[in-house]
């Protein structure tokens, strides 16, 4: 199929290669991406824009010996299929199958796990501190993007990295994309970076017309070097780096293989940090993927000749277009509300927000940790920010929810998206967390709707209470149920009945609702009365509506989409042993104390008994075991 490519099952392989033979390579892999990722879906426009850059890197370096750290790790398919893993792309990001993110357990080449962005400098020098101590000579690459560079934890390290001045080298692959538009003044400077000749020119400039003047000439150029140096204070290229103790190489093409290879043999061989500046294209060889690097950033299955998604059924709206819709709604009428987000606006709906009112919304870059406390700060002067990030991405800003928003009681509504199970992304990714990390913290609100007419209700509910709020809910598609209707408050802090039996009672919060009737549906057809209460506040706990369920039913069953520590259940739990009423529950249905793999939501629900017709034959057995009677069904 592919006269080169099939000859490359390792990148001992490359050795042989000729720089020609590497851009037909390239050819030959952008090919394969398309082709693959097409059907299987993933971030085609990242990976696609780092075909040289990949062959360049594991023809200079050498892994497993060498390490290369990827960056959000999103880009890292051709390193795959270069360390031997083209077989399996079939499989990508599915159930059981091939990671699109580095993962040490996978091969020896994935030399440290990413999938959060902003990690690779940090892990790289490490890695580089540790051969120091072990005196090994490995040499050590940390791969990152210009969106990437936007987040504080890469600062902290090239901080660290000019003052230890290890042997490191830092590939900035810069694309002038995020997922979106990059933003920010490093963007901004990067920009300059690549396009400002000026000072090549002048530094030239003078050197020739230096090198013109007979004898003092050449001393002249000696001592010029200051004015070269001030130049360089004056101008740009790389001064920033150079002042962090990098030595700062480009900016340079980064589909040029033949340079690429020149200068990263000369960057692998310096002494101390070197940061080498690589300008690519995102999506780089697809059209649609070019002129739509956005779009094209992480993709479903799409028709290759039009570079359209595969037709789907007409589904019901996102969540997160829900949440941006009712957002930009509600600031319609109240002008102190705000809307920011960490270089996510097209996943968190919030680009509608962005489009009625520019003035006031906030893309801070991949930067969540000064997200939130810049959203404190707007608060305490008097506007409702709202905040859209996903759960997995909050995790980083646990301390500015804690610290600066609820220490201070600020009206800050925290928008969790990708809320539970998210699918493809897998570990890295899963939305399990923040029940238990955030139920901890005083003053916090924290609600989950069962569909998408009742996220927008929460959202009114939320931004009236004036106070710290947390919305958590889930990647994908609502429920299809009408949302003509305005949003309305909810009672404060009270659940819902759904259902009414008098046997066994299911408390669910979030998509988890609509688990619990399906389970209840299933029961009662074997005879067993099922309530179904829809709790809505995970804190405060409703807990009057919990205590009466507990009086007036033999069990309790919770449902949550949480890991099953310190989440919705353990809260009920805890609360229902504050009155000694804590054996009325016989199960907890949550996620079990691990790290969830990829895969589709269903599967994985089913891995970890949590379908509902596994539920529902859990409780049949156990009420047949204590003797219950059990219809036949
Ligand atoms: C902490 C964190 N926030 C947000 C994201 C979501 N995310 C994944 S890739 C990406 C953009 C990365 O841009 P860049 O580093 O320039 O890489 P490119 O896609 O341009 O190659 C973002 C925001 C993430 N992975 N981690
Ligand atoms: C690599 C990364 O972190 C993002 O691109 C993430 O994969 C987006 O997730 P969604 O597809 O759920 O928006
Ligand atoms: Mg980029």
């Amino acid at each position: 199929m592919y006269k080169l490519l099939d000859q490359i099952n390792s990148p001992e392989d490359l050795q042989s290669l000729t720089a020609d033979d590497l851009c037909r390579l390239s050819d030959e892999i952008r090919d394969f991406l398309i082709s693959n990722v097409s059907k299987t879906g993933g971030h085609l426009a990242p990976n696609l824009g780092v075909v040289e850059l990949s062959l360049a890197l594991h023809s200079v370096f050498s892994t497993p010996k060498d390490k290369i750290v990827w960056d959000v790790g999103h880009q890292s398919y051709i390193h795959k299929i270069l360390t031997g893993r083209k077989k399996q792309f079939n499989d990508l990001r599915k159930f059981k199958g091939l990671s699109g993110f580095p993962k040490p357990e996978e091969s020896e080449h994935d030399s440290f796990a990413t999938g959060h962005s902003s990690t690779s400098i940090s892990a790289a020098l490490g890695m580089a501190k540790a051969r120091d101590l072990k005196q090994s000579s490995e040499k050590v690459v940390a791969v990152i993007g210009d969106g990437a560079l936007t987040g504080g934890m890469a600062f902290e390290a090239l901080n660290h990295a000019g003052h230890e001045k290890s042997n490191l080298t830092v590939i900035l692959n810069d694309n002038e994309m995020s997922i979106g538009e990059n933003v920010g003044a490093m963007s901004s400077y990067l920009s300059r970076l690549r396009t400002d000749p000026t000072y090549h020119r002048v530094k030239d400039d003078i050197e020739f017309l230096l090198k013109r003047i007979p004898a003092i000439g050449g001393k002249v150029i000696k001592s010029m070097e200051r004015v070269k140096d001030s130049l360089k204070y004056l101008m740009v290229s790389g001064i920033l780096f150079e002042e962090m103790g990098f030595t700062y190489l480009g900016p340079i093409d980064g589909h040029d293989v033949s340079n690429l290879l020149n200068v990263l043999k000369n960057a692998r061989e310096k002494n101390g940090p070197v940061l080498v500046h690589v300008i690519t294209k995102k999506g780089k060889g697809y059209e649609p993927a070019e002129k739509f690097p956005d779009k094209f950033h992480g993709v479903s299955s799409f028709d290759v000749s039009t570079g359209k998604p595969l037709e789907r059924p007409n589904l019901p709206p996102k969540y997160s277009e829900v949440f941006g819709d009712t957002v930009t709604e509600i600031a319609k009428e109240d002008k102190s509300v705000v809307a920011i987000t960490a270089a996510m606006k097209d996943g968190t709906g919030l680009k509608s927000f962005e489009k009625e009112f520019p003035e006031r919304f906030f893309d801070v870059g991949i930067a969540e940790q000064h997200a939130t406390t810049f959203a404190a700060g707007l608060a305490s002067s008097g506007y409702k920010p709202v905040i859209a990030l996903y759960s997995t991405f909050l995790q980083r800003a646990y301390d500015q929810i804690t610290h600066d928003i609820c220490l201070q009681n600020l009206p800050v509504v925290l928008g969790v998206d990708r809320a539970g199970i998210v699918g493809g992304d897998g570990e890295t990714h899963q939305g399990l967390y923040d029940l238990s990390f955030l139920r901890n913290i005083p003053n916090l609100v924290i609600m989950s709707p069962k569909n998408e007419k009742e996220l927008k209700d929460m959202i009114s509910t939320g931004i009236s209470l004036n106070k710290p709020v947390v919305i958590r809910y889930p990647r994908g598609c609502g429920e299809g149920v009408p949302l003509n209707e305005p949003p309305k408050l909810l009672p404060l802090y009270k659940g819902e009945t759904l259902r009414k039996g008098n046997q066994i009672a299911l408390v669910a919060v979030g998509k988890m609702v609509n688990h619990a009737n399906k389970v209840a549906e299933n029961l009662e057809t074997h005879g067993i009365s099922t309530t179904v209460y829809n709790a809505r506040f995970i804190k405060p706990l409703d807990e009057e509506g919990i205590k009466k369920l507990a009086s007036s039913h033999q069990h309790l069953c919770v449902f949550e989409e949480n890991t099953e520590i310190g989440g919705f259940s353990s809260g009920v739990l805890e609360y229902l042993s504050s009155i000694g009423m804590s054996d009325k529950i016989l199960f907890r249905f949550a996620l079990p104390d691990k790290f969830i793999p990829q895969g589709e939501r269903d599967k994985l629900l089913a891995e970890y008994m949590m379908a509902p017709e596994q539920i529902s034959d859990k409780l049949l057995n156990f009420l047949r075991d204590e003797g219950e009677q059990v219809d036949h069904g």
